[in-house]
């Protein structure tokens, strides 16, 4: 159970996988925000490890058009992975502040490689307006936060998909994907050849939030000791999170939003998580952060009665 375990907050400044740089700033601003005694006020241990720097490199130099600023990506994903493996180890909760969602090879890496080291396994549940489904191949844009999960799930850039050392680093039978209500046409071809099971807004408005998440919470925790939580706010509607690099109209409500999480904590059955793409610059007085602060409660276990 989450309730009696320590939180480890771990900062992951990193925002070269996006658009628009800022997303680095997101670990402060939650910090600001009031993550910390908003958990302790839910009778939560938090222990702040600190942020993961993005290394020192050329912001003038993209890199590879397909798959820009590559280099430091995968350089902040091993540190990441590290930091996301020591809290696990030291028998903490990771939650990990992004960044942009490109982080996500990184803890991924370090929440997979963990259990398999201990011959278990972890599920995904990831939350999204977008599939991040792209390869370089594929990809309209070259941005990585666009791949993270292709890379996962094995397809994409040979460095960020090996950073866990086996490939892939998730079964995918054990993945889902909430939230989601735009895919590009590479993505939807290779959610297919993979056979993710996808609920998109579409379903979300047919069947409710409260039966999406009863299914996707059964996909994750079939035959595996739990999941990883990788939670980007752009999958929220704008009208709630207006601080976010890549908004795509339609997305969940408030009450949506936290009917997700609360089913997150309901299931007892988190094994970390990760809130990517909030961004401080594109923000209203730090709404999406405090957001972000609203939605971890919920996913860790408030509780409004
Ligand atoms: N993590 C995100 N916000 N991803 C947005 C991806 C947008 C688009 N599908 C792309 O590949 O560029
Ligand atoms: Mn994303
Ligand atoms: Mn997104």
């Amino acid at each position: 159970m989450i309730l009696d375990r320590t939180i480890a907050l771990i900062g992951a400044p990193m925002d070269v996988g996006g658009v628009y740089r800022g997303a680095s700033l997101a670990p402060d601003a939650v910090r600001i925000a009031g993550l910390i005694p908003a958990l302790e006020k839910i009778g939560l241990r938090v222990v702040d490890r600190g942020d993961v720097r993005m290394p020192a490199f050329d912001a003038s130099d993209d890199g590879d058009p397909h798959a820009r600023h590559l280099d430091v990506i995968v350089a902040h994903g091993e540190r990441l992975r590290d930091e996301v493996r020591a809290a696990l180890a030291d028998g903490q909760v990771p939650l990990v502040i992004g960044g942009d969602h490109a982080i996500a090879c990184g803890t991924i890496a370090g929440v997979s490689s963990f259990h398999r080291d201990r011959g278990t396994s972890a599920g995904l549940i990831w939350f999204d307006a977008h599939g991040d489904m792209n390869t370089p191949d594929s990809s309209p844009s070259g941005n990585v936060h666009g791949m993270p999960l292709a890379s996962c799930l094995g397809r994409g850039p040979k460095r960020l998909v090996e950073l866990a050392g086996a490939v892939p680093m998730l079964d995918v039978k054990n993945c889902v994907l909430v939230g989601v209500h735009e895919l590009d046409r590479g993505e939807r071809a290779l959610i297919r050849e993979f056979g993710l099971r996808i609920y998109t807004m579409r379903e979300i408005d047919q069947m409710g939030m409260q039966r999406v998440m009863e299914e996707a919470i059964e996909i994750a925790c079939d035959g595996t000791d739990g999941f990883h939580l990788s939670f980007d706010v752009d999958g929220c509607d704008e009208s709630i999170a207006p601080g976010t690099g890549t908004i795509v109209p339609g997305g969940t409500s408030w009450r949506e939003s936290h009917l997700f999480m609360e089913n997150i904590a309901d299931c007892g059955k988190l094994l970390s998580m990760e809130l990517v793409e909030i961004n401080p610059l594109l923000d209203t007085k730090n709404k999406t952060a405090k957001l972000a602060v609203a939605l971890a409660q919920s996913a860790l276990g408030k509780l409004i009665y």
